[in-house]
């Protein structure tokens, strides 16, 4: 892997607020090493990533850099070689499925469609993941749900089945089964892809409303960096495997990071608020 990390110290660096205080980790990520089966040694390697409570971060970079890999280990879908996760302080290997099912609520990109079923029981078995379909007699979960189909706007299609659904409408019954789950931590895997830009705005609107209002931990991978570096608290910046940068906006997105990491020349500007401003590709490095 290439060796391009702008500012590795930043990795061992503690995030402060505004006064300089700690900000907690919700996740942490020590020493990971990352792999798959097939795969020719690891595809990850990443020394410390700290995903900050009770706030938004970004994972940005660009196809194969290793986003989607970094989140299956954070959600315990991928076994890390090497390395622990932490959740809230606990090693991610000493929780139990149904346990960490109450933690995380985890949209990934290798969802099922679990049959021919409706748009609402994939919800309320977004609900219940462990324990089969909803019954229909606890009043709070069923308000769960009804605020999560609301939250996703997918009300005028809750009775067709997944497989009438288009890839934006499916994606949408995806994200209102893990917003159902109710969970103080989110880890999204490119929430974004297939909506329109109405949907788009709904989405990272409803997902910054549940930080703000309930305090949710939110990791996200975004693939539009302009968008996540308006949007996001921090970025994680990766880069062929490896974490390259990571922080708030301002201090990560700089016309350096989109030549070395995204291979593009453009303009940022921070007045009257961060804007990328793409001028061309570069050729490939
Ligand atoms: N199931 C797999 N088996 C073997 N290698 C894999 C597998 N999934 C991903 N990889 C490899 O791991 C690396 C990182 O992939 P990953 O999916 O994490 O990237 P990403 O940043 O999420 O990409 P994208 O933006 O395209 O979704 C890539 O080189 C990819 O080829």
């Amino acid at each position: 892997m290439a060796r391009t990390q702008r500012n590795t110290d930043r990795e061992r660096t503690r995030i402060t607020d505004d006064n300089g205080v700690a900000i907690e980790s919700a996740l942490v990520g020590d020493g990971l090493e990352l792999s798959y089966p097939s795969s020719d040694g690891p595809v990850v390697e990443c020394t410390r990533l700290d995903i900050p409570e009770e706030a938004v971060t970004a994972l940005v970079g660009p196809n194969g850099s290793g986003k989607s890999t970094l989140l299956k280990a954070l959600s315990s879908h991928l076994e890390p070689d090497t390395g622990t996760v932490r959740i809230h302080g606990e090693n991610l290997d000493s929780f139990s499925q149904k346990e960490l099912a109450r933690e995380l609520g985890v949209l990934s990109q290798e969802n099922d469609s679990l049959g021919s079923i409706s748009v609402e029981d994939l919800v309320y078995h977004g609900r219940y993941p462990h324990r089969g379909f909803f019954d229909g007699t606890d009043e709070a979960d069923h308000r769960a749900v009804e605020r999560a189909i609301e939250l996703a706007g997918i009300d005028e299609i809750r009775d067709t089945e997944l497989g009438q659904l288009s890839g934006g409408q499916k994606q949408l019954a995806w994200i209102a089964m893990v917003l159902a789950q109710d969970t103080d931590v989110l880890l999204l895997d490119e929430p974004t892809t297939f909506l329109d830009v109405h949907h788009q705005f709904r989405v990272l609107e409803t997902i910054r409303q549940l930080n703000e209002e309930k305090g949710v931990t939110v990791a996200v991978i975004l693939h539009d960096i302009a968008q996540a570096a308006r949007f996001a608290d921090y970025l994680v910046a990766m880069h062929d495997g490896e974490l390259y940068d990571w922080g708030p906006p301002e201090e990560v997105v700089t016309e350096q990071l989109l030549a070395d990491v995204f291979g593009i020349e453009a303009v940022v500007e921070y007045e009257p608020e961060l804007q990328v401003l793409p001028k061309r590709a570069l050729p490939d490095r």
